[in-house]
C-alpha cells in the first residue's frame, strides 16, 4: 500500500431533514488516515464526532444521509483485476456495507452490549463473523477466536469462549468486542468513546490494549472522545470538531504545543488539572451552537474573543498553515506556545 492513504475523506457532509429543518451535523470534513496512524477526534457533545464515523461505517439511516463529498477507502474489494484501488464508501450500497463492515472496518462502540448479543455465547459471535467474512470452517473459526481471546487478555479463552455475555465484567466485555473487531484483520479500527462507560483502572488497561493491538495489526485507527488526556495517550494525529465542522487537524504534538485555533486553545484550558484538586472544569463562556439550519459562518463566532469583521461575513475555510497542520480561522493565534502540556504532565 505504500504511502497512500488507506482512507481519504474529502469534504464530507452529513445532513439529517427534520421536521422542523436540517440538522447539518457534518459539514465539510477532510482527512487522510494511514495504515499505522491513529486519528483522535475530539470535541465536545453534538460536535459530529460521532455522525462522521457512522458516515465511513455506512450506519447513517434516515432521515439521515451524506449530503455530499466522498469517502475514499483503498482496498481490493470488488477491485476487477484484484489491483488496489479506491472506492467510494458514501456512493456504496446499503447491502454493500455488510461485506466492509466487519471485515474491512471494525467498530468498538462505547457499551459493548450495542455490539453483543446477549442470546448468543460470544464464541458463537465471533464464530459468525470470521466465517462470514473469511469463508474458513467452524471448527478453524472457533480455534482463531480462542486465539483473539488469548490476545485481548481474556483468562481461560477455550472455556470463557462458551460463556454468554452477561457473565463477563464490562471490561471483559469490552475486550471481546476488541477481539470481534480484529477478527478479520480490518485496515480500518474505528472506536467511539470506547473506554468511557468503564472504570478508570479498566479504562487504562483497555486504552493500552487498543493502542498495542493497533500497532501490531498495523491498522489504521479513528478514535473518538471528549477526553483530551486519552487523546494525548493514544492519537498520532488530531481532528478538533466544533459544530459540525473541523476547526484544527495537525499531529497531535502540534495539537498539544502549538495550537494555532481559539477554539482549540479553549478546549486545552479545559483539561482537567492532575495535580491540583479541581472539582469542574473551566468551562468556555457562552452557548454551543445550535446545528439546525445554522449560519454558513464559523460556528465558534458567538464565543470567540478573536473573531473580526471578516468572520461575520464568511466562513473561513480549513487551510493548511504549515505541512499537515490545518486551521479553520481568520484570526488564529500565531507564536504562542501553549502551557497545557506542562499542565496535563
Ligand atoms: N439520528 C439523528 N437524527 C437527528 N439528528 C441527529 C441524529 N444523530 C445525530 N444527530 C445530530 O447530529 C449532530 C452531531 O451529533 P454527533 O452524535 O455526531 O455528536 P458527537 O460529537 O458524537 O457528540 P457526543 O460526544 O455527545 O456523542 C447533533 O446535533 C445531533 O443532535
Amino acid at each position: 500500500m505504500g504511502d497512500k492513504p488507506i482512507l481519504s475523506v474529502k469534504n464530507l457532509r452529513t445532513y439529517f431533514d427534520m421536521a422542523e429543518g436540517t440538522v447539518k451535523a457534518v459539514q465539510d470534513v477532510s482527512f487522510d488516515l494511514y495504515r499505522n496512524e491513529v486519528l483522535g477526534i475530539v470535541g465536545e457533545t453534538g460536535s459530529g464526532k460521532s455522525v462522521t464515523v457512522k458516515s465511513i461505517a455506512g450506519l447513517i439511516d434516515k432521515p439521515g444521509y451524506i449530503a455530499g463529498g466522498e469517502i475514499l477507502f483503498y482496498t481490493d474489494e470488488f477491485s476487477k483485476d484484484g489491483n488496489p484501488e479506491y472506492m467510494d464508501l458514501a456512493k456504496l450500497k446499503k447491502e454493500d456495507f455488510s461485506r466492509i463492515r466487519g471485515k474491512h472496518i471494525g467498530m468498538i462502540f462505547q457499551d459493548p452490549m450495542t455490539s453483543l448479543d446477549p442470546m448468543y455465547t460470544i464464541g458463537d459471535q465471533m464464530i459468525e463473523t470470521i466465517v462470514h467474512h473469511e469463508g474458513v470452517s467452524e471448527e478453524e473459526a472457533r480455534e482463531r477466536a480462542i486465539r483473539l481471546l488469548e490476545q485481548v487478555g481474556i483468562p481461560k479463552p477455550e472455556e470463557r469462549i462458551d460463556d454468554y455475555p452477561f457473565q463477563l465484567s464490562g471490561g471483559q466485555r469490552q475486550r471481546v468486542v476488541i477481539a470481534i473487531a480484529l477478527s478479520c484483520n480490518p485496515e480500518i479500527l474505528i472506536a467511539d468513546e470506547p473506554t468511557t462507560a468503564l472504570d478508570v483502572t479498566v479504562q487504562t488497561q483497555i486504552l493500552e490494549l487498543m493502542k498495542n493491538l493497533q500497532q501490531q495489526y498495523k491498522s489504521g485507527m479513528i478514535f473518538i472522545t471528549h477526553d483530551l488526556a486519552v487523546i494525548a495517550e493514544i492519537a498520532t494525529k488530531v481532528s478538533v470538531m466544533y459544530g459540525s465542522y473541523q476547526m484544527e487537524i495537525a499531529p497531535s504534538e502540534t495539537i498539544f504545543e502549538k495550537p494555532m485555533s481559539p477554539y482549540t486553545h479553549a478546549l486545552l484550558h479545559c483539561i482537567p488539572r492532575l495535580d491540583i484538586k479541581q472539582e469542574e472544569l473551566a468551562p468556555i463562556p457562552g452557548q454551543p451552537p445550535v446545528m439546525m439550519n445554522p449560519p454558513k459562518l464559523c460556528p465558534f463566532l458567538p464565543r470567540c474573543e478573536r473573531a473580526t469583521e471578516k468572520c461575520r461575513k464568511e466562513l473561513p475555510p480549513l487551510e493548511e498553515v504549515e505541512s499537515g497542520h490545518f486551521v479553520r480561522c481568520f484570526n488564529p493565534v500565531v507564536n504562542k506556545v501553549s502551557v497545557v502540556k506542562e499542565e496535563i504532565k
